[in-house]
């Protein structure tokens, strides 16, 4: 009995003893205040419950910046958009820790020189690189609408089917073949079936994420087996049409001595980035087919371009667009903004290196702690009503011309979607933009009647929401349409006149 007893009191106490070390924290003088939350939890419930509701309201309690505990882990939460620009620039904010709990956790690989690799593999969709992504993604999507449209059973002439299915057969296939190239027949890495499993798999990415073993969700396990059935690294790296990004990335590794497992990892982790364009093109059919005011003004955009156009060109080739005409259309422009603050969820966090005097961009002070982490939550200014005009209205007009204001003053970055460091965000807006200009300028679309869905808030942390459920999609070709060529700024050809565009001298032509 006496035994049993000490058993008992050593067991308690050693619990303590982890639970104060792990989980118990007191406030030091200079901190952020600490939101009270469940013993073991934490703030883990009410946040995976509604993490916009729970920050809007701790803020209200404790102010712009406060410590809340998702598990065992200290997260001080800075929510002022003001700041934004100080949370960038604060050295002891670190993403490697982050990026690399992805890659282990997630995908069960290191990467070595991670730094270096990203910094140089990121160059690959930029400037110049840009455009090769963007002729690469436009040639694939008329493609993937071209082989939609023939695959999918119509009736008087509507295509009829899912909203996931359908952008997955155009957008997720166009982006797939842009990254990794059109894959051969026989080959198990293909769009369609990486998609189906990549989706499944994407389901228990967040339990992954926070380190919970694979082996609890044999149906993961079961999609990761289907993933990982790729090409050699070789066979990827020599296909003509790879993206750059993938074959300097993959060189790079096998310089550095990644087995192939780590490679197909990375692949997987660049697709998981990338997935995130595929779910806006989802949102963008599924608004502007619930607004008639959204694709009445964006068909009428997208119209007069195309005539305007059509005026310096003949009549049998294609119209020519490139990123600056892209750019230039308002309607467009805004719809996709406000598509991404309407269903972005994602966490812009950082590791905390060293104890930290952080200041605010009011110019107050707080202390925070080495080891714990530090985050700026974009919902929470997406949806915050002093920023945001009626938040939880989707407004296609919303950012024309707009600006936007917290505590009276202008903010600088109203849309956090990217966070600071997202490498392809003009690429992933691009993308979106000739996805949607095309679909509206070569078909008529609409959701089914009745039918609706919302970005589903259990997935916060994920940088694009998934759909609560999906709903049924029609679309058909509208008549006379003329096909659309991406072309690069610089050289925007008419008729048989070759024109340079040129910052320097205006307009120069040269007759060819
Ligand atoms: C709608 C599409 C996308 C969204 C919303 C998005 C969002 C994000 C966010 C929030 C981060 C974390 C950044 C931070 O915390 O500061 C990130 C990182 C990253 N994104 Fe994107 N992203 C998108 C598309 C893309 C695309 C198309 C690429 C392809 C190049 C890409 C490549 C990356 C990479 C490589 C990182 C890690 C950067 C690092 O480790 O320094 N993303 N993205």
């Amino acid at each position: 009995m006496v035994a049993v007893t000490l058993y008992l009191a050593v067991a308690v106490v050693t619990l303590l003893v982890i639970y104060i070390k792990y989980f118990g924290r007191k406030r030091k003088e200079g901190e952020p205040p600490i939101v009270p939350g469940h013993f073991l939890f934490g703030n883990g419930k009410a946040f995976s419950q509604n993490a916009v509701e729970f920050i809007h309201k701790s803020t209200a309690r404790f102010g712009k910046v406060f410590t809340i505990r998702l598990l065992n882990q200290h997260v001080t939460i800075i929510n002022d958009p003001h700041s934004y620009e100080q949370v960038c620039k604060e050295r002891n904010f670190d993403f490697d820790a982050i990026q690399k709990q992805v890659n282990n956790n997630v995908f069960s690989f290191k990467l070595h020189d991670s730094k270096k690799m990203i910094k140089e593999a990121s160059k690959k969709v930029k400037g110049q690189y840009l455009y090769a992504n963007m002729q690469s993604f436009a040639h694939h999507l008329q493609e993937a609408f071209d082989a939609s449209t023939e695959s999918t059973p119509a009736e008087n002439g509507w295509c009829k089917d899912r909203l996931r299915a359908m952008s997955s057969k155009t957008m997720f296939r166009a982006i797939f073949r842009t990254i990794f190239g059109k894959e051969k027949p026989d080959d198990v890495f293909e769009p369609m079936t990486v998609y189906k499993n990549f989706d499944l798999f994407h389901k228990y990415f967040n339990f992954l994420w926070l380190g919970l073993p694979i082996k609890l969700f044999p149906k993961a396990c079961r999609a990761l087996e289907m993933l990982v059935q790729m090409p050699t690294s070789n066979d990827i790296i020599n296909r003509d049409d790879v993206s750059d990004y993938i074959r300097y990335s993959t060189q790079f590794m096998k310089a550095h001595g990644q087995t192939e497992a780590d490679i197909i990892g990375h692949n997987l982790v660049f697709l998981h980035v990338n997935y995130n364009t595929f779910r806006v093109s989802y949102w963008l059919i599924y608004y502007l087919t619930q607004h008639p005011e959204a694709i009445e003004a964006l068909v009428a955009e997208i119209d007069d371009t195309v005539r305007v156009k059509s005026e310096t060109c003949d009549d049998e080739s294609d119209i020519e667009l490139s990123i600056q005409d892209l750019d230039r259309l308002p309607v467009l422009n805004s719809i996709l903004n406000e598509t991404i603050r309407y269903t972005s969820g994602v966490l812009m966090v950082r590791a905390i290196t060293e104890d930290t005097a952080f200041t605010m961009e009011d110019g107050s002070v707080h202390n925070l702690r080495a080891g714990d982490r530090v985050a700026m939550y974009p919902p929470a200014i997406h949806n915050d009503p002093e920023v945001f005009e009626n938040p939880e209205e989707f407004k296609y007009d919303r950012f024309i011309d707009a600006k936007f204001y917290k505590d009276e003053k202008e903010i600088r970055n109203p849309l956090l979607a990217f966070g600071s460091l997202c490498p392809g965000k003009r690429l992933a807006m691009t993308q979106a933009k000739w996805f949607i200009f095309n679909l509206a300028h070569q078909f008529d679309f609409q959701t089914e009647e009745g039918q609706t869905c919302c970005p589903d808030v259990k997935y916060y942390g994920h940088e694009i929401l998934p759909p609560t459920n999906d709903v049924d999609v029609l679309y058909r070709r509208r008549e006379n349409r003329r096909r659309i060529e991406f072309v690069h700024d610089r050289f925007v050809t008419f008729h048989c006149v070759l024109v340079e565009v040129n910052p320097y001298r205006n307009l120069q032509s040269y007759v060819l």
